[in-house]
């Protein structure tokens, strides 16, 4: 049996149901130290102004060896997937992973997952709109973890069938919001939506499938 508690970071497992994901190293959400969301704020702040800036040569190559300091004084930390903070820092936006959307968990149980957050200059496809290949990424998030929520094993998304019905904003709050439908064997059926206030801007299903034993 599997207790949930009512949003992120509080779930409680009283079986070793969550071990059987397959060959997925074991994961565990951690309390990130005091600069890490300090951190990950100004590179998505960075990440921002590489996309939207036309710079001064000049200007670009101080820039340009300063990155390159960073990436050198952090260099000697990398650690093995699953050992950083990073998209294990569940009370962070976006887990505290850059690679995700920076959304902030508001509900998080088994009969359902819900998330709020702005599409940023980073994700800009054109004319203003969110590009169209960062909404599967939000939902395939979501889809890993409606299904963590719901208590079932890790499982890995075998399809995901995204509906784009309106633009997507840049810079406004927006809500995402899924859950199970069914769960059949090894499939779990999830479906999510999108939205801006009532508006529905996008909704997508996904068949998520539990890995078997050994299974990458
Ligand atoms: C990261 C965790 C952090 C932890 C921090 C703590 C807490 C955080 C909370 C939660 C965690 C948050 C997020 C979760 C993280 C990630 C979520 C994203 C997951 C992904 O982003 S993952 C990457 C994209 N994903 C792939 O890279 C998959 C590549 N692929 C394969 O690895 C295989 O393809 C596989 C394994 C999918 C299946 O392979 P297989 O051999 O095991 O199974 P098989 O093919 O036999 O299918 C069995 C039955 O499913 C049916 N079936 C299969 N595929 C279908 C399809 N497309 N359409 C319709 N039906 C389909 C068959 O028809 C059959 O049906 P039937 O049994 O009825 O005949």
């Amino acid at each position: 049996m599997t207790q949930h508690g009512e949003s992120a970071g509080e779930t409680v497992r009283e079986d070793d149901e969550y071990e059987h994901h397959g060959g997925f190293p074991k994961f565990a959400p951690v309390a990130a130290g005091p600069d890490w969301p300090r951190f990950v704020a100004a590179m998505r702040d960075l990440q921002d102004r590489a996309v939207s800036v036309n710079v001064p040569d000049d200007v670009l190559a101080e820039v340009s060896d300063r990155v390159e300091e960073l990436v050198d004084t952090l260099s000697p930390y990398i650690v093995p997937e699953g050992q950083s903070p990073s998209g294990r820092a569940i009370e962070l936006p976006g887990r505290g992973s850059l690679l995700m959307l920076p959304w902030t968990i508001e509900k998080f149980g088994p009969e359902g997952v819900r998330s709020r957050g702005v599409f940023r200059r980073f994700h800009l496809g054109g004319n203003g709109a969110a590009h169209g290949g960062t909404l599967p990424l939000l939902f395939d998030d979501m889809m890993g973890m409606i299904v963590h929520a719901y208590g079932r094993p890790i499982s890995r998304t075998a399809y995901l069938h995204v509906n784009y019905r309106a633009i997507t904003p840049l810079d406004t709050e927006l809500t995402v919001e899924g859950s199970v439908d069914r769960v059949e064997g090894r499939k779990t059926y999830v479906t999510a939506r999108l939205m801006h206030g009532d508006t529905l801007l996008a909704d997508c299903e996904a068949l998520m499938l539990e890995l078997l034993p050994g299974q990458a």
